[in-house]
């Protein structure tokens, strides 16, 4: 039976309030970032909420905050229209590490975004991440999934892994081909730094009680979650999670004009810390990534204003026919062969 139909007022990131008939059963849809410590992360979360502004994303950007993160970022991310979200921290098992623990509690504290379950679908971005175009579409994708762009494993970072060490890379597959000696070829690995995911206590639950048995390593949560998500991947186009490496290193992949999502974790890119001076941060694309961020930084023209909704607003689902960008097709990739 279909549930009764109810006026509710529909809040839009962009700032504008539509009242509109929604059938309560419609779903909650946001975006979610994760802020840790008392540095300057707080700039790329600021970044971010611009950005989605800018694009006229329909949807709220949810802060999930560490207990450390000063009162004083709290309310430049409220003043910017984000909703802050405090979580408790999560801590890599026992007797398993014994340095680094702040960099496991960092990431390993983002596994709480399951826990909000009042959102039903959510996309994930690292506050190192701006979004140049809009891509509220994602959150139409088929449930049961874990969507993310696959991850390139030629750079030093990687330099722990088997992959590197024969020079590797699913980006590349027929390249350097994997040898039958060293057993299957690993499956598709996606980046943590952007996937759409639905939360879920049952997963929230599972997520953690698998943590508490796994041993930490190099990449944190984001081999956890390559782990647990192993057999829902689906891996999406990597104009949705450029991770700048792929410049100099996949070029033949990437069509930059194309490009919605820009990652900026290579070492030195990170714009509000960029100087130009590391390995590869003096390419002309990297410099214009770089000032592409400022600009919407620096639009004042993108702050929330006073009049728009408050943070405490909720996003709906929008109807279809309220949408106001065309929804593009994405196209799946392939899982590349083994040989
Ligand atoms: O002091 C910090 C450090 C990190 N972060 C948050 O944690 C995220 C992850 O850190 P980085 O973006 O600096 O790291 P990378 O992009 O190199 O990280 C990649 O690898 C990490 C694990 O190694 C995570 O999986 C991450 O999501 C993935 O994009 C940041 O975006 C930010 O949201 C903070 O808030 N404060
Ligand atoms: O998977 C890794 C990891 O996320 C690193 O932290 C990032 O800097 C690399 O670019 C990426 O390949
Ligand atoms: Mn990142």
């Amino acid at each position: 039976m279909a549930p009764p139909e109810v006026s509710v007022d529909v809040y839009t990131n962009t700032g504008g309030k539509l009242s509109t008939t929604l059938n309560p059963g419609y779903s909650k849809r946001a975006y979610v970032t994760f802020l840790a410590g008392t540095g300057d992360y707080v700039k790329g979360v600021v970044g971010l909420a611009k950005g989605l502004r800018k694009v006229k994303s329909a949807y709220r950007l949810v802060v999930a905050i560490l207990p450390d993160v000063p009162e004083e970022h709290r309310e430049i991310l409220r003043s910017q229209g984000c909703i802050v979200h405090e979580i408790e921290p999560i801590y890599p098992p026992e007797n398993h590490v014994q340095f680094a623990t702040a960099y496991y509690v960092i990431n390993y504290s983002k596994l709480r975004i399951w826990n909000f379950e009042e959102y039903s679908t959510m996309v994930y971005l690292d506050a190192d991440i701006q979004v140049f175009e809009n891509i509220d579409h994602l959150f139409d994708m088929a449930d049961g999934y874990f969507y993310a762009v696959m991850d390139c494993f030629c750079e030093k970072t990687w330099s722990h892994s088997a992959q590197y060490s024969i020079g590797y890379c699913q980006q590349c597959p027929e390249k350097v081909t994997w040898p039958a000696e060293m057993g299957s070829p690993p499956p598709l690995y996606f980046n943590a730094g952007m996937f759409v995911y639905e939360p879920s206590r049952l997963t929230y639950e599972s997520l953690l009680q698998t943590l508490r048995i796994t041993p930490p390593t190099p990449f944190a949560e984001q081999d956890f979650l390559n782990m647990f998500f192993q057999h829902k991947y689906k891996p999406i186009p990597p104009i949705y999670n450029l991770v700048l490496a792929m410049l100099w290193r996949h070029r033949e992949n990437i069509e930059l004009e194309k490009v919605k999502v820009v990652h900026y974790c290579a070492a030195g890119s990170k714009p509000w810390r960029y100087t130009g001076k590391e390995v590869n941060m003096d390419r002309e694309d990297i410099k214009m990534l770089v000032a592409k961020w400022w600009d919407v930084y620096n639009d004042e023209s993108l702050d929330f204003k006073a009049e728009d909704p408050s943070p405490e607003g909720e996003t709906f689902l929008m109807p279809s026919i309220m949408a106001s960008m065309p929804e593009p097709e994405i196209s799946y990739i392939p899982a590349p062969s083994a040989a």
